[in-house]
């Protein structure tokens, strides 16, 4: 699949203002990638050596897979909306990094099959198994948008906000350097906590034994 940058804009929001860029694949998929303190590289020359980004610190980087449940409707049943939002507000504050919004709904099954899956979930199975249960992986997300979406900003290293494995291993053997991974533990409540058991005791995210810390999140 091959990815082309569309367009960009500023976007101000309540952390602060923040260029957004839009990216589409092949088939007309968009993905969205806010960025602060990071400008366009001129893709047709080669980098040089007085290149911006060896005078820049390594950008704070959060790949997130949409959650509309979650990032537009608050809901309690997992931790993305915060998440999100405390990224955001990290990478203001560090004043240079990204946000890569990646149009994966439901770890990538799709919006109508999350809420299938929920469904399930509402007669007492865990997210993992309500997936299986419908003949759908455990998680079905590709990563291959972000080594393009970042190329576009001369990213190469990053300190990666995350406490999935996956990501950092996506990246580190697609030749982007992880730096440093900044766990992020925002957002847990009674209707999740099971949630994130769930994905640390089973899906192998780096989730603390117990969740008693707010945040983890270095600036
Ligand atoms: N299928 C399914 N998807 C879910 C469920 N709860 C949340 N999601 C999706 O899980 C994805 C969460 O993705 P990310 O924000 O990238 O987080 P992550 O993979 O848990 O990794 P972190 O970087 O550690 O946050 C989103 O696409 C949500 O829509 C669920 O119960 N079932
Ligand atoms: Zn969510």
């Amino acid at each position: 699949m091959s990815y082309q940058f569309i367009t960009s804009a500023k976007l101000p929001t309540r952390h602060g203002e923040f260029d957004i860029h839009i990216f589409e694949n092949d088939e007309g998929q968009e993905h969205v990638m806010l960025t602060v303190g990071l400008s366009v590289v001129d893709q047709t020359t080669a980098p040089s050596s007085d290149d911006t980004s060896s005078q820049r610190p390594i950008p704070l980087v959060r790949i997130h897979s949409e959650c509309l449940t979650g990032d537009a409707f608050s809901s309690l049943k997992c931790d993305c909306g915060p998440q999100l939002n405390t990224a955001m507000q990290a990478i203001q504050e560090s004043g240079c990094g990204a946000i890569l919004y990646l149009r994966q709904e439901g770890r990538g099954i799709g919006l109508t099959n999350k809420i299938r899956a929920y469904a399930l979930q509402d007669q007492g199975h865990d997210t993992l198994d309500a997936n299986l249960m419908l003949g759908l992986p455990a998680d079905a997300r590709i990563y291959d948008m972000c080594g393009p979406m970042l190329a576009y900003i001369g990213v190469n290293a990053v300190r990666l906000i995350t406490n999935n494995p996956n990501k950092v291993a996506y990246l580190t053997e697609h030749g982007i350097d992880v730096v440093e991974r900044v766990p992020l533990l925002v957002g847990v409540n009674d209707m999740n906590a099971e949630y994130l058991a769930t994905k640390r005791d089973r899906m192998g995210h780096m989730l603390d034994k117990v969740f008693n810390t707010a945040i983890h999140l270095n600036k």
